[in-house]
């Protein structure tokens, strides 16, 4: 019955949920987000059984808390503790100012599938990686969702359809198109813009850019991105052809509210990897199998990229496209990005 949602439709709807602050069900546990849970949830989740805490290993070991199943802990949540304390948890920027509650107890016993994937589903809905759960059974209207699946879809691609495309003079060429395309799991849209009429069979000068809303933008003095966004499209006009992907994962794919919170973390005195840690996210959270999936469908299999950072090149390479030459993308630094820049480079391989 086609009527009847989809695996990938249940899943784009569970992202809906958690983040509106309704609760769904995985593998028997009701799962909230914290970070949208409101105290009259937390009341009727606790009245129907022991209420466990889901946090990503990067936050246990901010918090000091045992870690005993691979990439995540489960905090048991004392009777006591109220919506500030599990909000206090979940979220790092008030670490420093208010003295952690503790010390906290792990479960380590029963299975874990169901907290590892409603933390994943938590992660793809760009919310901080903090579910509470409660293992209960199924509740009227919510929506239900099998870890193992759960996790397997996470973890697959979705299929990019090419959906409008039309002429747009830019500054850097007049003759550029953009192209927009879009999963069918429900996720972002991302964007091509195609400078000039590049031949398909000779690697293109290509760029694949993260969004960055404060750089891309707001011209944010914090980062590189704006820079290598301009300089990235000059180099195409000068030399009449490349194709620039603009894929939608902002903040290294953790969203703007999270990198914000990063940012307020970076203010505190911490990098930007070690503020993503602290989030509970991994320094990288972008799916590069993306790009690679863009560039075949515009019908490229040979690139010459324009990227620092070695991640991108090996990413494509593994994914079918052949990264002819790596060429630099270095831009000027200045007072505010300088930490930034060095902290790519210590820490994420990135060549300046
Ligand atoms: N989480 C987080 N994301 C950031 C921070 N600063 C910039 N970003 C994001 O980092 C991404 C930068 O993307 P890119 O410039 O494409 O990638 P890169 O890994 O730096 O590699 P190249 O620029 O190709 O060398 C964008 O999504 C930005 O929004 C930060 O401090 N924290
Ligand atoms: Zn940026």
């Amino acid at each position: 019955m086609t009527l009847i949602p989809s695996l990938a439709e249940t899943v784009s709807r569970a992202r809906a949920d958690l983040r509106m602050g309704l609760p769904v069900m995985i593998g028997g546990h009701i799962a909230a987000a914290v970070e949208t849970l409101s105290a009259a949830r937390l009341a009727d989740m606790r009245a129907l059984g022991r209420p466990v805490l889901a946090i990503t290993e990067w936050r246990a070991e901010t918090l000091k808390a045992r870690a005993y199943d691979i990439g995540l802990a489960r905090v048991q949540v004392p009777a006591d503790a109220d919506l500030a304390w599990l909000r206090a948890l979940a979220d790092p920027t008030g670490d420093l100012m208010t003295p952690l509650k503790g010390p906290l107890f792990t479960d380590r016993e029963g299975d874990a599938a169901p907290h590892r994937a409603a933390l994943g589903l938590a992660k793809s809905a760009q919310l901080l990686p903090a579910v509470l759960m409660v293992q209960a059974p199924a509740q009227p209207g919510l929506t239900v969702l099998d870890p193992a699946a759960l996790t397997e879809l996470l973890q697959a691609q979705a299929a990019m359809a090419p959906v409008a495309a039309a002429r747009l003079p830019l500054q850097a060429s007049e003759r550029s198109r953009l192209h927009i395309f879009r999963p069918d799991d429900g996720g972002e849209e991302h964007y091509a813009v195609e400078i000039g009429d590049p031949p398909r069979d000779a690697p293109v000068l290509t760029r694949l850019h993260s969004a960055c809303f404060t750089g891309d933008v707001l011209g944010s003095l914090k980062c590189d991105c704006g820079p290598q966004l301009n300089a990235a499209l000059q180099l195409m006009g000068q030399q009449g052809a490349g194709i620039l992907l603009y894929l939608n994962q902002e903040g290294r794919g953790i969203g703007l509210a999270n990198k914000m919170r990063a940012y307020a973390l970076q203010n505190q005195g911490f990098d930007t990897v070690e503020a993503n840690h602290r989030l509970g996210f991994d320094d990288d959270e972008r799916d590069f199998r993306i790009g690679a999936a863009l560039l075949r469908k515009l019908g490229f299999d040979q690139v010459r990229l324009l990227t620092n950072n070695p991640r991108k090149v090996t990413m494509l390479e593994e994914n079918g496209i052949s990264v002819a030459e790596r060429v630099p993308l270095i831009t000027p630094r200045n007072r505010h990005n300088t930490g930034y820049l060095d902290a790519k480079a210590a820490k994420s391989g990135h060549l300046l």
